[in-house]
């Protein structure tokens, strides 16, 4: 069978104090308890930048006023290919929070920890840790 190719947009949210905001993936989603930065899959017609605009609305209630295109990284797993579209995210309106039940915090850039989070992310978590970015 034909793996699944995904296209993905996710948002690094980042305040002024040089904190990020996350959240915890469900424990029955695929990388189920993994922290990740919000976002989700394109739906058809869609650009990356007006998904990562619906789905930090509809996962954690912010409008996403300026974001920029860091890096586009692409993973295989054995049953998907996925390709994420990773956004800094450093203006918006409304406070985010887990609008859909999922943990969430706000964590210093420094502090994050790459084995946290699916395997797809470590080169950009290392990024961020390294003030690279
Ligand atoms: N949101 C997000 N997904 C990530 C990250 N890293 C990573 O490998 N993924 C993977 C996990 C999933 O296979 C896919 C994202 O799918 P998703 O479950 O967020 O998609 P979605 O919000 O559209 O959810 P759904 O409507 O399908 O339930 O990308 C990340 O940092 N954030
Ligand atoms: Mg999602």
């Amino acid at each position: 069978m034909e793996k699944k190719q995904l296209q993905i947009a996710v948002g690094i949210i980042r305040n002024a104090q040089q904190e990020i905001f996350i959240t915890q993936r469900a424990a029955n989603s695929h990388m189920g308890g993994f922290w990740e930065f919000p976002g989700g899959k394109l739906e058809v017609g869609e650009t990356p930048v007006e998904a990562l605009l619906r789905e930090l609305k509809e996962e954690i209630g912010i409008d996403v006023i300026n974001s920029q295109l860091l890096q586009v990284v692409e993973h295989e797993f054995p049953d998907r290919k996925i390709t994420l579209h990773f956004f800094l995210v450093d203006q918006w309106d409304c406070q985010p929070y887990g609008k859909e039940g999922q943990s969430s915090r706000w964590l210093l850039q420094k502090s994050l920890v790459a084995e946290e989070f699916p395997p797809a992310n470590q080169v950009i978590v290392d990024m961020l840790i390294n003030n690279v970015i």
